[in-house]
């Protein structure tokens, strides 16, 4: 069997964020002031704290202002509500991430309603899920988007296929199968209560594996030449003399690269991309809300 060839998401991610710096300085030209990304973290989550970090250095490399809110765990919901309010009205702030998951007391979907659909970057709010269902222009959720412009550069136009998605939730496995639906594809949504799950995988001429679960995906579920996006992020125990375990996604690389055609690899596949989409579309959003007209699909 020949290898898959290995679908490079960091660098597809830093040539993404090289076309967001020239439309980021070219907006700041036209509107006087530089386009700005508010994140809000709520709490001491490790994982967390590492993404909000990349994302703030990412977000002034592209020359881009990013205003980090820290506040800590035992935050009332009120007080983190009042914040969500005051990003809205602040004219500096073009796009708000709160970063998920939330403390258990808070309620995530009432604070996602908070946040104003047209700031809402992230596509979470459902302005921008019933947009993104009935094919009106809003925000697409960063991952998902992510996941088809790697799609799209691999394999040119989608029509047709058979796509499966593991997973449903509403950031990955939901707005990945709507993405993919609106590209033609066949699309089936697998998930906990699926029979026969690697029989399901084997039909697709896509597999995106969203689930949470570190390599459960394996190289026998794989039709062979298929496509295989791995969105999993899952961190091994440490081995024998490690300190930090592994990163690993939710398909088994090394049997999995020997059936696929081409396969994202973890770290350095989708991870990349959600940042760098985040970025993209907070200059969008920029450009929406000055009024300033921009070919959202040269970007
Ligand atoms: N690379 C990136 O940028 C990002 C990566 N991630 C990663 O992606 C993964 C998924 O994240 P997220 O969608 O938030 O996870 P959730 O836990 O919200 O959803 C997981 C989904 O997987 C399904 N599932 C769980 N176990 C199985 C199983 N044995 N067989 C089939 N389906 C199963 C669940 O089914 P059910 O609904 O029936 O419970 C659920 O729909 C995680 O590893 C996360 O860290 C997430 C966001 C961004
Ligand atoms: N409101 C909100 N929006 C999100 O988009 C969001 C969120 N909350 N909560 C958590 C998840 C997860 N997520 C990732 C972002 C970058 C990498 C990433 O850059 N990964 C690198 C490795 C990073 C590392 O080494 O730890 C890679 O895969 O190469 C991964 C995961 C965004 N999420
Ligand atoms: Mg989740």
């Amino acid at each position: 069997m020949t290898e898959a060839s290995i679908i490079d998401g960091k660098g597809f991610a830093a040539g993404l964020r090289e076309r967001v710096s020239r439309v980021a300085a070219d907006f700041e030209a036209k509107a006087g002031r530089k386009a700005g990304l508010a994140v809000v973290l709520v709490g001491e989550d490790p994982a967390s704290q590492v993404y909000v970090r990349n994302k703030n250095k990412q977000t002034v490399a592209c020359g881009m202002n990013s205003f980090e809110h820290k506040l800590p765990v035992e935050t009332p919901e009120a007080d983190l509500l009042a914040l969500v309010e005051k990003l809205n009205a602040d004219p500096a702030v073009d796009g708000i991430l709160v970063q998920l998951p939330l403390p258990s007391h808070m309620n995530e979907q009432k604070v996602i309603a908070t946040i104003n659909p047209d700031k809402d970057v992230d596509g979470f709010h459902v302005v921008n899920v019933g947009r993104l269902a009935t094919g009106l222009p809003g925000f697409v959720p960063c991952t998902p988007l992510g996941c088809v412009m790697l799609l799209k550069d691999k394999l040119g136009s989608l029509s047709g296929l058979d796509a499966v998605v593991i997973g449903r939730s509403n950031i990955v496995g939901k707005p990945m199968a709507q993405l993919l639906l609106a590209e033609s594809c066949t699309v089936t949504i697998a998930h906990s209560r699926t029979r026969d799950l690697p029989a399901v995988v084997r039909r697709a001429d896509i597999v995106v594996a969203a689930v949470g679960r570190a390599e459960m995906v394996k190289g026998d579920w794989i039709k062979p030449g298929a496509t295989v996006i791995d969105v999993g992020i899952n961190r091994l125990p440490p081995a024998e003399g490690e300190t930090k375990g592994k990163l690993v996604g939710d398909v088994d690389f090394a049997s999995a690269s020997q059936v696929a055609g081409a396969i994202t690899p973890v770290p350095g596949g989708v991870g990349p991309m959600t940042i760098a989409v985040l970025l993209r579309n907070t200059v969008v959003a920029a450009h929406r809300n000055a009024g300033i007209g921009l070919d959202e699909n040269a970007i």
